[in-house]
């Protein structure tokens, strides 16, 4: 009795939950090729004896550390990025705690392997370096047995079985997966339709909810939705692997995701749906449609836009001015330049207390056919709100006088932006005379050149610094090196506003409060979070947000924040104390860390590692 209790405690206390044993039938060969359970060299003396390891692996045993030091060896002598990254998949593959081990401990270098910006090359280069399906594959012609085929997933996701009275109550055991990434492969990065390869940005993202915010791997789905494609470079290739047909659109398609959407609604209750990389007309819509029937979350407006709007919170510390002040130029009214302004819109609406008509006017949004205004007849979702009214631009002078469309540079003379985003995947158009009549108007112009990857851009951040004297506050959506400032000569060093630094912890702190929803209160609570722990909140010349290499730190705030506003708002279903610190245990002991945990033999165990 005595000793349970003990037990008990141990597991509930965020210091000792990793040397609780897990329990297993595997033994031998079986047990090396278990990813989850695969300690490689690193088994013990004695659990080489007890699980029958010996014989099937060199003598020496080698600790965690050495191990990462022989990955690390081998990752680094891959020739390029795409096949460091498909090394590492393979170790992800092989050995889970080993993989997430040396990609936590060297975030800093494998996220561009990892993630943006090499990941578009493995989505688009799917089907040529493909070696063995990671993920889940939904195509459209099987649609008639999905149910199985997510249920078939669920029945061989890893569950960790522990000593008996041991009970982890951060998790819901009884469901089979936390959190689902998916993707229907539209609107990937910047590069638009990738078909079946889309299913590499769902396993990207999902690996960053483990690496950047500790959600356990065992208890997320990545998921493609394979409804054909339009990719015509795709259709080329004979060695394309996914549904070879034109995209699925209209009723059928929303009916396949509807069947999804119920599906994972029935089958793993409460779970979030992480929607990544959708295409323009369906995005948004989507968002809309599922936000009231279970908790889902869209990456590339909510995500997106909550990183932006942190930068921006952080950018206006330095220049000591309201949301409100602003006069935002978003370049590209897309999924995620929509998601940027609804975002800071709300913001300025909920803290800077303006009407929506108010908020709504601080902005100028651009898109292909120029500056959106209320004639405009192709106007669709969000970007009614913020069309402006054909008057005001009578006058304004045009570039090109025969063209009757305003564009970038002269919205950019008549509004005097004090802010200038873009979303556009439209590379180097913050152009040298765009940046510095810019420049010219206001003393920290605020500048993010938010797509992905690098080579679209809108400017490199060492011109847009130049160009303006070291005087820009920049952000970016891909890693950039530092920028010298002309001036002083010192580094300016570019925050990566990527939405990987919010999504995971919204994402944990959703799933650790056993949210009913994502709320925007959540939301927001998160960029706060954010916000707050911003370098430029010290020094005016630090970047806007904390590094990305740090984000599972961030992610904690960002969770914790989430927790406590789920809570105030009644949505949260557990049963903790509202005070920061008992917030933060309850989060931390449900964490997953990558550390080997001791390994206890368990006979009777039918399939192994089953808990049920
Ligand atoms: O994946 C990234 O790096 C950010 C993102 O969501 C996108 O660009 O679609
Ligand atoms: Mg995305």
């Amino acid at each position: 009795m005595h000793r349970r209790f003990i037990q008990q405690k141990r597991f509930q206390s965020s210091s000792t939950k990793n040397l609780i044993p897990i329990r297993t039938s595997l033994k031998g060969a079986a047990l090396l090729q278990q990813p989850v359970l695969n300690k490689g060299s690193a088994f013990s003396r004695e659990e080489r004896e007890v699980f029958q390891v010996d014989g099937h692996i060199p003598y020496d045993v080698h600790s965690l550390e050495k191990q990462m030091v022989r990955a690390y060896a081998q990752f680094k002598r891959q020739p390029s990025n795409i096949l460091k990254h498909a090394f590492l998949a393979s170790l992800r593959d092989q050995n889970q705690v080993l993989f997430y081990a040396l990609v936590s401990n060297r975030l800093k270098e494998m996220l561009p392997v990892l993630y943006t910006p090499t990941v578009g090359e493995a989505v688009s280069q799917y089907s040529d370096l493909f070696r063995r399906p990671i993920g889940c594959f939904l195509s459209l012609p099987t649609a008639h047995s999905m149910k199985e085929q997510l249920q078939s997933h669920a029945n061989a996701a890893f569950r960790y079985k522990y000593p008996p009275g041991m009970k982890n109550h951060f998790l819901d055991q009884d469901r089979p997966f936390d959190i689902v990434v998916v993707t229907d492969s539209e609107g990937i990065l910047g590069i638009g339709d990738q078909g079946v390869g889309g299913i590499s940005i769902s396993t990207s993202k999902a690996a960053l909810y483990v690496a950047g915010a500790g959600v356990d791997p065992n208890r997320i789905l990545s998921v493609v939705l394979d409804v054909g494609t339009d990719n015509h470079a795709l259709f080329a290739n004979p060695l394309y692997m996914g549904y070879k047909h034109v995209r699925t659109r209209g009723v059928a398609y929303d009916h396949f995701v509807h069947q999804f959407m119920m599906n994972i609604k029935e089958l793993f209750p409460g779970a979030l749906v992480h929607f990544e990389d959708f295409g323009l007309n369906n995005a948004a819509r989507l968002l809309e449609t599922y936000k009231p029937v279970l908790p889902c979350f869209n990456d590339d407006i909510e995500g997106t836009g909550a990183v932006a709007l942190a930068a921006t919170m952080s950018a206006i510390g330095v220049t000591k001015s309201n949301l409100a002040d602003q006069r935002i130029v978003v370049f590209g009214a897309g999924t995620a330049g929509m998601g940027i302004a609804n975002q800071i819109r709300d913001a300025m609406v909920e803290i800077d207390g303006l009407t929506l008509e108010e908020a709504n006017s601080k902005f100028w949004c651009i898109d292909k056919d120029g500056l959106l205004l209320k004639s405009n007849p192709k106007l669709q979702g969000s970007q009614h709100d913020y069309a402006r009214d054909d008057e005001e631009v009578r006058d304004w002078n045009r570039e090109i006088q025969e063209q009757p469309n305003l564009r970038l540079l002269d919205v950019v003379k008549a509004v005097k932006p004090t802010m200038l985003v873009g979303c556009s995947t439209n590379a180097r158009a913050f152009n040298e005379e765009v940046i510095r009549t810019m420049a010219e108007h206001v003393e920290r112009p605020i500048i993010f050149p938010m797509s992905n990857p690098t080579s679209l851009v809108e400017v490199d951040p060492a011109d847009a610094n130049e160009w303006t004297d070291g005087r820009a506050l920049i952000a970016t959506g891909s890693p950039f090196p530092p920028a010298k400032n002309p001036i002083t000569g010192k580094d300016y060093f570019i925050a990566e506003a990527n939405n990987a630094l919010i999504y995971p912890g919204l994402g944990l702190g959703t799933i650790a409060s056993r949210s009913s929803k994502m709320s925007k209160g959540m939301i927001l609570a998160g960029v706060r979070a954010l916000a707050s722990v911003s370098p430029a909140l010290e020094d005016p010349d630090a970047p806007l947000l904390p590094d990305l290499a740090g984000v599972r730190k961030v992610s904690l705030q960002v969770a914790a924040a989430v927790v406590k506003q789920a809570m105030e708002e009644g949505v949260a279903n557990i049963n903790i104390k509202k005070d920061d610190d008992a917030i933060i245990e309850h989060i931390k002991v449900g964490m997953w860390d990558p550390v080997y945990r001791p390994l206890e033999y368990e006979p009777e165990d039918s399939n192994g590692y089953s808990s049920k």
